[in-house]
Order: C-alpha cells, then sequence, then structure tokens
C-alpha cells in the first residue's frame, strides 16, 4: 500500500500556485524526504495531507483515505508541523501525560515514547531547561503518541545547532525502522539525505523527483580533478585531454575531466604523453547536495534568475 498519493494536486495562494499539479506515488514504510528550496511548497502540500488547508485542485489519499475526509485518517498519522507548544515549568513526562489524557491514548504510551526519542532520564525535568533538540524530540514523542502509521514532520531540524541536527537525523532513521512511515521535510539536503530511503524534490510547487534515495545517487557525477607540476601547463593540459575526447572544465584549482575513475590511468598517460607531469591526480564525485542545488537551481542567482523565467510568472516571495 502507498502511504500517500497525490493526484494533480494544486494550491493556490491569490496569485501564488504553492503546489503545482503534484502527482505522486509514496511508498509505506521507511522515511520519505521532502526536499526543496524555502517556499516551495512543502508546508502546503504537508498542511493539505492533514486536512489544514483545501487543495484547489486534484486530490490525493493519505493511509489510502481520501484528504477530504481527514476524520477518517487523523487516528492514524502522527504530525509536528510548528514548533510544539509545551508547558515550560512542568516536566515532559507531565506534558506529555497530559496529552495522551487529552487525547483518550493510554498513560503507559507515555514511556515508551519518551524511550523512543531518546528522553528517559531527563523526562522529570521542566521542559524550560531543554535546548531546543531535545524540544524537537519531546514534540516528536507527542506525535507518537497515537503510535501512527504515518509520522509527518515538517521542517524538524530548522533552528538547530550541528549536534542537534545529527540528532534529529539518527532519530529519523530509528523511526523508520520501526515499519512505520516518516514523511520528513527540509530545504537542506544535507541536514537529512543520509536518513532517507526515498526522497521527493520538489521548487515551485512542482515534482522535480521522486525516487529511491539510490536512483538520485546515481545521478551523481564522477570527475577526475588533475593539476599539472607548472600551472602554466594547464592550458596545454586541457588542450591534450580534450584532443583525448575527455570533457575538461577547470574547477577548484584545477582542470577538471568528467570522466570514471577508471579512466584515471588512461589521463595519467595522456598528460606524460603531452610532456606534462601531474602534480596532483584525484577522484572527485558529486555530492547528493550537489544533485539537489542542480536540480533545484538554488546557487547564488540561480533561483531568483529561474523565478522570472518561470513560464506562470507569478511568484511573489
Ligand atoms: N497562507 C498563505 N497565504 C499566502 N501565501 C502563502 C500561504 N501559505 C504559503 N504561501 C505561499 O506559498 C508558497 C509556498 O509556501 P510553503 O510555506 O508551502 O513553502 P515551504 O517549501 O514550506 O517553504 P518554507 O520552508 O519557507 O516554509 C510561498 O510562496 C508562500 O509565500
Amino acid at each position: 500500500m502507498s502511504a500517500v498519493v497525490t493526484h494533480d494536486l494544486s494550491r493556490s495562494f491569490g496569485a501564488v500556485r504553492a503546489v503545482d499539479r503534484l502527482s505522486l506515488d509514496l511508498p509505506a514504510g521507511g522515511v520519505v524526504g521532502l526536499l526543496g528550496p524555502n517556499g516551495s511548497g512543502k508546508s502546503t502540500l504537508i498542511r493539505m495531507l492533514l486536512g489544514l488547508v483545501r487543495p484547489s485542485s486534484g486530490d490525493a489519499a493519505v493511509l489510502g483515505s481520501p484528504i477530504h475526509h481527514p476524520a477518517q485518517y487523523a487516528a492514524r498519522v502522527g504530525a509536528l508541523v510548528e514548533s510544539p507548544s509545551f508547558v515550560g515549568g512542568l516536566s515532559a513526562r507531565t506534558n506529555l501525560l497530559s496529552l495522551a489524557r487529552l487525547r483518550r491514548l493510554p498513560a503507559t504510551r507515555v514511556a515508551e515514547v519518551i524511550e523512543i526519542v531518546g528522553l528517559q532520564g531527563r523526562d522529570r525535568e521542566p521542559v524550560r531547561r531543554f535546548s531546543l533538540g531535545m524540544k524537537q524530540r519531546l514534540g516528536i514523542a507527542a506525535a507518537l503518541l497515537p503510535d501512527p502509521e504515518l509520522l509527518i514532520l515538517d521542517e524538524p531540524t530548522n533552528g538547530l545547532d550541528p549536534a542537534g541536527i545529527v540528532e534529529i537525523r539518527s532519530l529519523l532513521t530509528e523511526l523508520g525502522r520501526s515499519g512505520r512511515t516518516v514523511l520528513v521535510s527540509s530545504h537542506l539536503m544535507a541536514e537529512i539525505e543520509a536518513a532517507c530511503d526515498w526522497i521527493v524534490v520538489i521548487r515551485f510547487g512542482e515534482l522535480l523527483f521522486s525516487g529511491p534515495t539510490s536512483e538520485l545517487l546515481g545521478r551523481t557525477r564522477t570527475y577526475v580533478d588533475v593539476a599539472p607540476e607548472h600551472r602554466a601547463d594547464d592550458d596545454a593540459l586541457a588542450s591534450a585531454l580534450t584532443a583525448a575526447n575527455w570533457p575538461v572544465t577547470y574547477a577548484a584549482g584545477a582542470v577538471r575531466v568528467t570522466a570514471d575513475r577508471t579512466d584515471a590511468a588512461a589521463i595519467n598517460r595522456a598528460a606524460a604523453a603531452a610532456g606534462i607531469t601531474l602534480s596532483r591526480l584525484e577522484v572527485v564525485q558529486d555530492s547528493l547536495e550537489q544533485v539537489f542545488l542542480d536540480l533545484t537551481g538554488q546557487t547564488d542567482g540561480e533561483l531568483a534568475a529561474a523565478r522570472a523565467n518561470r513560464p506562470h510568472g507569478q511568484v511573489t516571495r
């Protein structure tokens, strides 16, 4: 069964198309990363799935039930969509107990979720003493109270320091192993990529990629960076390699050859044949982050340029 299916799902706010004819089929089980730059429509999509925002057109189903009737699946879904609010003077345990009571969930579940998110030992301390990372974990604990089949987390790493991000990332990995589906959004690939089994990339509300993380990894390219002993030979080296049919650019203070790692020896020989001794030869692989940036055009002025050239031309943010 799919955890989430959407068909041509759209939502506009005035002239802004926050989600634009999105068709998705997300597998059940494991961690699904919803990635896109700020303002790409991640929160709007999540809010539609939770029944908090109505679609302008199209439809979708969560755990097999249509999003037009969120009450049908609400009990099977847990969500953390904004900074959770807890009573600072009360302990984590007491906060969770009152939430459990409010939602008519068994009190025994509180100890379980505290353990899942790794707050045991700290759960009797007042929440106001918690770091932001611990508060996020407490928010995830609250979302886990109903033991949901689908857990939706909107930017859970936002505002966290590097240590907090690592904490949340390993918690995501753990949660993904428990059989449930975790749908987690982020505008930064590097923050959650390692935890994701499936990745969805959106920009301007449009789908750019949806598939297994391994498929996205398959899009990474390999280069061989070579530098001559004498910088004056840069151009001669580039010409010799181009003549041998390798595409060449300049990057990172080296001549960058788009080639497989198995070509490294042949590249070395081609340089030697041109009378150039190499002081550096290094095989470099694109990171998933680079693939993400290529997909979303997020570097420097690229995003602004892409917005200006967008056919709809009505993105205002
Ligand atoms: N309630 C609203 N009223 C008007 N415009 C909105 C509303 N909600 C979202 N938008 C617009 O829709 C677009 C998508 O926003 P959304 O918050 O869904 O993106 P996002 O990817 O979650 O970004 P962020 O990470 O910055 O929240 C943006 O241009 C935003 O300004």
